[in-house]
């Protein structure tokens, strides 16, 4: 097995990565979104490896890395990626080199990722550690109102994602949690207020 490479410690250090987490449909996408469109050269979005087949429109390199299941598992071997799982049958996993070439550009890189990958993350041996972010909804009652008007799941999904909040929210509040900072996604203007000052700070 080749060894693996130094991980640049130091550009990871100046450009501290973050973390974003919370249940699907908590409003990541959107805050983000706004984010980048308010700071366009300060952040990279960490583009995930998949075994996963391309759906039509997606890009090799901008929705996903799109390699095979043999060369995943290679990289799984040489201790490439920082989190990695399995969900319906498919690999996804960030690379540890996705996250350094986006510090390296003297950028932030921001990983949207759920919870075992922020566990794994937080856990991990050599991997400097990155600012953590949860983002919370403000009820259960209104992520589930917010997932049936986004109109992009058919009801079995919307359920399955309800109880994967469920676990989210519970591991927010264990001990476990590694969370810097919590926010809670009830207004959207003040919440992205609060993102933002959490990521560039009051004065940007
Ligand atoms: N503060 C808010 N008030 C009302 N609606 C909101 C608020 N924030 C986001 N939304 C709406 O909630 C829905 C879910 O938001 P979004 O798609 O950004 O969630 P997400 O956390 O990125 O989900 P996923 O992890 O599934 O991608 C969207 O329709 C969005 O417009």
């Amino acid at each position: 097995m080749p060894p693996t490479k130094d991980i640049d410690t130091a550009a990871l250090k100046a450009y501290t990565p973050i973390v974003i987490s919370g249940p699907s449909g908590t409003g990541k996408s959107t805050i983000l979104k706004r984010l980048f469109e308010e700071f366009p050269d300060k952040f990279g979005f960490s583009v995930s490896h998949t075994t996963r087949q391309p759906r039509t429109g997606e890009e090799n390199g901008r929705e996903y890395h799109f390699v095979s299941k043999d060369d995943f598992l290679a990289l799984v071997d040489q201790k490439g990626f920082i989190e990695h799982a399995s969900f319906s049958g498919n690999h996804y996993g960030t690379s540890i080199k996705t996250v350094e070439e986006i510090a390296e550009k003297g950028r932030i890189c921001i990983l949207d990722i759920e919870m075992e990958g922020v566990k794994q993350v937080a856990n991990h041996p050599n991997f400097p550690r990155p600012r953590f972010l949860f983002l919370s909804p403000p009820s259960m009652e209104i992520l589930e109102t917010r997932l049936r008007s986004r109109a992009t799941d058919k009801e079995e999904a919307i359920l399955k994602r309800l109880n994967q909040a469920k676990a989210e929210m519970e591991f927010a509040k264990s001990k476990e949690a590694p969370h810097d900072k919590v926010v809670v996604n009830d207004d959207l203007d003040k919440a992205y207020k609060e993102v933002r000052e959490f990521i560039v700070g009051a004065d940007a």
